[in-house]
């Protein structure tokens, strides 16, 4: 009896079906079964050949992927500059802020992190900056964690003019009321901490060769990057893999600004557009006007200093363009 029952619901299913297909058939107008398999083939040779496609030219869904690249260090020597013209290679982007995740933001997780990223095709690479990474072994051995293999940059200055665009900030920021740069220099700590802090950047480079192969950092110096900015970015893209695309003609060198800006006419220009302005300049806060310096205060900064910075060229086997050194 059972067999009877099944049997008769299955009759009424399977009229059920033939009538929804013949309804289905009737509307789309498919005259066979040949046709509407050849149709499936067409649609499907056309899903197939657009994967083909896309895996050919990269051109992947665009999502927020995970940097494979930090600027590490330091504050007030040329960091922004240096991201932002980074990403002028078509195949570089980033955030231009600070994210600031393996030091502030650590606790909101990887997920808070890749959602702070620009969109990015697969065979995009994103570069991060935040400039405070490199000033604590344990910021490092978070972003060791985060990629062992991550590609890392610092960017130093010369001390002295490192001090002087910190003083520009304080003063612009309203952080000091001290009336020389003298002044400020003895300000909150003393003259000889103030120095120290604004040179030793080796003590902070070792924390990283503490952790990751020499090889995976590039050291590079604010003062190539205002001189040749196109010579710089080469070299930094091609320590990132990156095959050549910044010519020279990329950048020109602005009177007023007193610095090399994008230049505005270059097809590159128009995915920088938003966030340089509208002379191709990084914005006012990069290249301020900075203060006198006395011959005394000169000379004092260059013999505290003198010591790290030339421990520092002795051990990385660099030297770069320093005045006084
Ligand atoms: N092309 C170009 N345009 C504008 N500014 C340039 C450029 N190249 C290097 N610089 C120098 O960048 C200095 C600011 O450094 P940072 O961006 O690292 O500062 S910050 O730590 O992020 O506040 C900034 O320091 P100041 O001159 O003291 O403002 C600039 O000297």
């Amino acid at each position: 009896m059972f067999t009877v029952k099944l049997s008769k619901a299955s009759v009424i299913c399977a009229a059920v079906l033939l009538l929804g297909l013949f309804v289905l058939y009737q509307s789309s107008g498919i005259s066979s079964s040949n046709d509407l398999s050849a149709e499936y083939h067409t649609i499907m040779s056309k899903a197939v050949d657009a994967s083909r496609r896309n895996k050919v030219s990269g051109l992947a869904e665009k999502c927020q992927r995970l940097p494979k690249a930090l600027i590490i260090g330091f504050n007030k020597c040329g960091s922004s500059t240096l991201q932002t013209f980074l990403t002028i290679h078509p195949d570089v982007v980033g955030p231009f802020y600070e994210v600031r995740f393996f030091n502030d933001h650590y606790s909101k997780g990887l997920e808070w992190y890749r959602r702070q990223m620009p969109r990015s095709t697969s065979r995009q690479l994103t570069i991060e900056k935040t400039p405070g990474y490199i000033k604590s072994l344990e910021i490092l051995k978070r972003i060791y964690k985060f990629d062992p293999n991550i590609k890392l940059i610092a960017i130093i200055r010369n001390p002295v003019t490192r001090l002087l665009s910190e003083h520009a900030h304080a003063l612009a920021r309203n952080r000091t009321h001290a009336k020389t740069f003298e002044e400020w220099m003895c300000q909150g700590e003393s003259f000889e901490k103030k120095v120290i802090k604004n040179s030793d950047y080796l003590s902070k480079i070792q924390l990283v060769y503490s952790l990751f192969p020499e090889d995976q950092l590039i050291i590079v110096s604010e003062e190539d990057l205002e001189a040749d900015p196109a010579s710089l970015i080469r070299q930094v893209h091609s320590f990132l893999g990156l095959r050549p695309a910044i010519s020279d003609d990329v950048f020109v060198f602005n009177e007023t600004k007193g610095f090399y800006c994008v230049n505005t006419t270059h097809p590159f220009f128009s995915s920088l557009e938003q966030f340089l302005n509208e002379d191709g300049c990084m914005s006012e806060r990069k290249g301020r006007e900075h203060a006198e310096i006395g011959q005394d205060t000169l000379l004092k900064i260059v013999e505290t200093s003198r010591p790290y910075v030339e421990q520092l060229f002795q051990t990385i086997s660099m030297k770069f363009k320093w005045n006084f050194y």
